[in-house]
Order: structure tokens, then C-alpha cells, then sequence
């Protein structure tokens, strides 16, 4: 995404020194990045170079053997995630955060209708009302150009990329200010991943969400995001402007990567 950044001078997330072994493998090691607000920062690397280890740091679903994740709370004060207790993160997930997984069986509750995958989202941040909560789950459904008569459908009767766009409008229902996504248009047909991308794009841009984005695709990077941090061996080994970075890498390996010589 060639916009400027959109960034106010306060960074929402900090991570400082972040380390993760699973026994003696490295998963991460030593990353330290900040995100502001209403950016998108895509983490990129070759399979098993740490990228999903990194999200699931960030977001706090690991433990990191070193290191610390810090998030500025609505409140401003900006808040070492470990020192946060159970119900402060369950809240801070449900309406702050959102989590799109490449996986939607994942994300989604697949038995659950899509107009209660999303609706849940609002009880659990305290609406009560079923007629609004319907109201306003039918409306993210057509901002996710799902029809109107599907919302009592379950999302096992949706086709992959139906699902996907499902679960971005469970996820944004809430306005979050934070989006992590690991690759969410992985394992769909080209044209359904490009029409999902253009629905990420225009959503992250409309509600400037900032959105921590995993990919092995250099493209949908290039599409998306407005920064990017290149992983290698678990550490980050070159970061920058997206374009800056894929149009002149400075590293010899980010070098292969945009040129294709490594299957990301
Ligand atoms: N649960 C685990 N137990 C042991 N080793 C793990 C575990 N998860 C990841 N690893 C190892 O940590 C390293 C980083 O893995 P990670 O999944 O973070 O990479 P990745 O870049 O996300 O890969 P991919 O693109 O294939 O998902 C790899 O060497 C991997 O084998």
C-alpha cells in the first residue's frame, strides 16, 4: 500500500526483546518492533523462518521465554500484557482486538449461523437487544458482500472465501483497533484471494484499523501493508517501507526472496 503511514505519535504495541524456544529449536528470537496506529505492518520469510511464532507473541496466545509485549489501552496508559489479569484480556480481545486465522474452522464457530458469528461478538461486549444485534450483523454481512438471506446459514454451507469474509465481519464488528491476521487469503483460488484482499484493503483503510498481517506472499504484502519486517532463522533481518524494501532489499536474502529464488 503506497498511502502514507497513518500514524499518530503514541505506538499501540511495543514488543522488546522477544524470544521464543520450543526446546532447543529457535521459534523467534531477539525481535523488538512497534506498530502505531492505523498501520499495516506485514511480517514476511520463508516457511518455518518464526512468522506465526511472532504473531502468536504478539497477541499473547505464547508465552515468550524472553521479552515483553506492551499494548497502549484505550485509557492511554501503555500496559506490559503480562501483567494484565485473565478478565482485562479476555476484554481487551473481544474489543480491541480481532484475530483472523488462515483457517476460518478456526475462527468461526462453524455449527453457529453467520448471523450468530457475529452477533455473538456483540453480546460478548454487552449489547443485549436481538433485534439490533440482528440489525447491525445483517449490515456487516453486507459489508462483507454476503447476502442478506444467508445469515441464518452456518458457515459449513459457505464456500472457502464466503467463510473468510465471515470471519472478518465477526472480527470487525467490535471496531478493534488492533487486527492480527495469519495469512488469511492462504489456500484460496487467485481470484477469490484478490477479492478478499480488496475487501481487506478497503475495511482496514475505512475504519484505520492497524493490522499485524503474516504472509509468505510478497504480493498480497505489497498490497496491503504499509511497512514490513523480513524473517529469517526467527529474527528479523531487514525492516521497512514496503515498497522501499521490495523494490530495493537491502539484505542478500530479502534480495532472493523478492526475487523468487526461495519459496516463501
Ligand atoms: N509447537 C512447536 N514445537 C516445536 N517447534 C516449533 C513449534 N512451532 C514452531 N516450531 C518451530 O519454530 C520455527 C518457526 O516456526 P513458525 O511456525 O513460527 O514459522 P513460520 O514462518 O510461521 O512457518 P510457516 O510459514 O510454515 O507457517 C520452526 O523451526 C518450527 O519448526
Amino acid at each position: 500500500m503506497t498511502n502514507p503511514i497513518a500514524t499518530d505519535d503514541a505506538p499501540l504495541l511495543v514488543a522488546e526483546g522477544l524470544s521464543k524456544n520450543y526446546g532447543a529449536r529457535i521459534g523467534c528470537r531477539d525481535v523488538s518492533l512497534e506498530i502505531f496506529p492505523g498501520e499495516v505492518l506485514a511480517v514476511v520469510g520463508e516457511s518455518g523462518s518464526g512468522k506465526s511464532t511472532l504473531l502468536g507473541l504478539l497477541s499473547t496466545e505464547l508465552a515468550p521465554s524472553a521479552g515483553r509485549v506492551s499494548y497502549r489501552l484505550r485509557e492511554g496508559r501503555l500496559a506490559d500484557l503480562s501483567t494484565l489479569g485473565p478478565a482485562e484480556k479476555r476484554l481487551l480481545m473481544r474489543t480491541d482486538w480481532g484475530f483472523v486465522r488462515q483457517n476460518p474452522a478456526e475462527g468461526l464457530r462453524m455449527a453457529v449461523s453467520a448471523g450468530g458469528n457475529v452477533g455473538e461478538r456483540l453480546m460478548a461486549v454487552g449489547w443485549r437487544h436481538y433485534g439490533q444485534i440482528r440489525e447491525e450483523a445483517s449490515d456487516w454481512l453486507g459489508q462483507v458482500e454476503i447476502d442478506a438471506d444467508r445469515i441464518d446459514d452456518d458457515p459449513r454451507a459457505f464456500s472457502g472465501g464466503m467463510r473468510q469474509r465471515l470471519q472478518i465481519a465477526r472480527n470487525l464488528v467490535t471496531r478493534p483497533r488492533l487486527v492480527f491476521m495469519d495469512e488469511p487469503t492462504g489456500g484460496l483460488d487467485v481470484s477469490v484471494q484478490a477479492r478478499l484482499l480488496d475487501l481487506i484493503r478497503s475495511l482496514v483503510a475505512k475504519m484505520g484499523l492497524a493490522v499485524i498481517i503474516v504472509t509468505h506472499d510478497l504480493a498480497v504484502a505489497r498490497l496491503l501493508s504499509h511497512r514490513m519486517v523480513v524473517m529469517r532463522h526467527g529474527r528479523v533481518i531487514e525492516t521497512g517501507l514496503t515498497d522501499q524494501v521490495l523494490d530495493d532489499p537491502r539484505e542478500p536474502y530479502t534480495q532472493l526472496l523478492v526475487s523468487s529464488v526461495l519459496a516463501a
